[in-house]
């Protein structure tokens, strides 16, 4: 699965235009006049009636948008360009000022001045203030804005076509128009129609602490995928992009590079590598994104017979695991680190943790009426468990769903009457939850998929407690092993011990305090035992 922008492939280059309206019906006699219903105000309406900086707006203005290295290496081409003559050698990233090979397959440069990343967070800003509704940008981030919506698509199409096309096809062009190595360091990428880019998905993306934290590991709805930081890296701490495999490889899910970004500085990469933006720590931080594709190149064999080969989910480093696209993630991430974006888990193993059975107290009976649900959240265990009433009979699921992490204590409780009897054992009067996300439904009893789908549920035991007024699930909790283990310490304290006698010997009144203390630690570390963790909850 990729991250999907549903429609970049239907409207190909169309995707901030008004729907077409049906023309008016021809009016025969008007007896009085009805007031107009008010038509709800779309992106599309924001430029110009509402924008702020109209310039950002002219597609002509683009030379203002590009930082001064990248003017210089595409200025011999720009040239050679009015000439008829479009062919790419001109183009030298060997004279090009900051450019760097990040890793095989990825690399970066300066691309943006200071003005156009201030003017273009501020349009941002006011956009949001303006009311006006925001699509997602994408499949999997919510708090972004598509630019190419709110009238900024022909300024970026200049942006294509005058700027990034020459060094697409450097990097991601033709077998005569890639370069095979810059500075001495190996390129090593592929065409993926950097040619003949003629089309882009423009958007930004946001990351804040309280919103979208961290975006999940997934290749893109593109082929040459051109990112730029316009939050100056002072803004904001974490938030590395990752770069694991191609998708097509035996490598994909292997850690390839971690890339921090850079204000004005463009990271540009084939759309089919697997990446992900790890957890921001602190403050905020945007990027411009262009996915960019070639309508041409998308026809050829060669295109098709690349993507033919699919995905493999073969060997896999933790940070390169992705919960909304990995049917194994939950066996293979360690659960302490599931559905964060951690850069701590690559390193992480499963630990051999000693677990033991404990009953949870979830809610009261009487609040789990028929027909709803309840979740509890083990935050030391990272596990979300919801309890189900249905005909009567309590259930317990993993709270999160399968397929992508929705939450199932928001979903609706049904019978599953006739709905996918065949496809796992389940019986017409069992109870499903449908998961409020994507709408998959999963039979409380036995947590299976009902459409048949391998994704399942994990199933908890549920009962009510001895005096029959709370609802408790079972669950498999961590022991921790006391701090003050005392065979571990032995030796030390023996030298301790020995340094005392001696002390003792020379200073008895330094010996009686010292004995004082260690009875009064030794007490404490015997009451902290037996009063030792109690499971940090949260209900909803
Ligand atoms: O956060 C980033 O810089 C990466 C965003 C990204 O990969 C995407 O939106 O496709
Ligand atoms: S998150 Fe997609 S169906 Fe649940
Ligand atoms: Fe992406």
């Amino acid at each position: 699965m990729v991250l999907d922008y549903s429609k970049w492939d239907k409207l190909e280059t169309s995707d901030d235009e008004p729907p077409v309206q049906p023309p008016p019906a021809k009016v025969v006699q008007a007896p009085k006049k009805a007031p107009a219903p008010k038509r709800k105000l779309q992106p599309w309406d924001y430029h110009p009636a509402k924008s702020l900086h109209k310039d950002l707006f002219e597609p002509d203005n683009w030379p203002r948008w590009i930082h001064p290295s990248l003017l210089k290496v595409i200025s011999a081409w720009q040239k050679q360009k009015e000439t008829g003559d479009t062919s790419f050698a001109c183009v030298d990233l060997e004279s090009f000022d900051g450019f760097r090979v990040e890793a095989p397959g990825i690399c970066s440069f300066p691309a943006l001045s200071d003005e156009f990343c201030d003017m273009l967070l501020e349009e941002v800003r006011h956009y949001r203030e303006s009311g006006l509704p925001s699509r997602a940008p994408n499949s999997m981030n919510n708090y972004g804005l598509v630019l190419n919506e709110i009238g900024l698509r022909a300024s970026f199409t200049s942006v294509l076509k005058e700027v990034l096309l020459p060094i697409g096809a450097r990097l991601f062009g033709s077998d005569e128009d890639r370069v095979q190595c810059v500075g001495g360091v190996d390129v090593e990428t592929e065409d993926w129609g950097g040619s003949t880019l003629d089309d882009h998905h423009s958007f930004i993306v946001q990351y804040r602490p309280t919103d979208d934290k961290h975006l999940d590991m997934h290749i893109d709805e593109c082929d040459v995928t051109f990112n730029f930081g316009v939050t100056s890296h002072e803004n904001f701490e974490g938030n590395d992009l990752t770069f694991c495999g191609m998708f097509d490889s035996a490598s994909h899910r292997k850690l390839h590079h971690r890339y921090k970004h850079v204000r004005g500085r463009c990271v540009v990469h084939s759309g089919k590598r697997r990446h992900g933006a790890m957890d921001i720590e602190k403050g905020e931080r945007a990027s411009l994104i262009m996915w960019t594709k070639s309508r041409s190149f998308r026809r050829t064999e060669a295109y098709r017979e690349r993507n033919r080969k699919g995905l493999t989910y073969g060997e896999a480093d933790n940070v390169c695991l992705s919960y909304t696209h990995d049917p194994d993630y939950k066996k293979l991430m360690p659960k302490k680190f599931q559905y964060h974006m951690k850069q701590e888990a690559q390193d992480a193993a499963e630990r051999s943790v000693k677990t033991e059975k404990r009953w949870i107290r979830v809610c009261t009976s009487e609040d789990l009426v028929e027909g709803t649900s309840k979740m509890i959240e083990l935050e030391q265990e990272n596990e979300q468990v919801a309890v189900f009433r249905h005909r009567g009979e309590l259930f317990a699921l993993d709270n999160r769903c399968a397929h992508m992490g929705g939450s199932l204590c928001e979903g609706e409780i049904e019978d599953i009457g006739t709905t996918g009897l065949g496809a796992s054992d389940s019986k017409a009067t069992d109870g499903m939850v449908i998961c409020p996300r994507h709408y998959m439904c999963f039979n409380l009893r036995t947590g299976a998929n009902v459409e048949g789908d391998p994704m399942s549920q994990k199933v908890y035991p549920v009962r009510l407690s001895a005096d029959g007024k709370d609802v408790e699930v079972e669950v498999e909790m961590e022991v921790v092993v006391p701090p003050l283990s005392v065979p571990s310490r032995l030796p030390a304290l023996l030298q301790m011990l020995g340094s005392w006698i001696f002390k003792f010997q020379q200073e008895p009144k330094f010996a009686v305090a010292g004995l004082g203390c260690l009875t009064f630690f030794i007490v404490t570390g015997l009451h902290l035992r037996s009063t030792f963790r109690d499971a940090k909850t949260n209900l909803r």
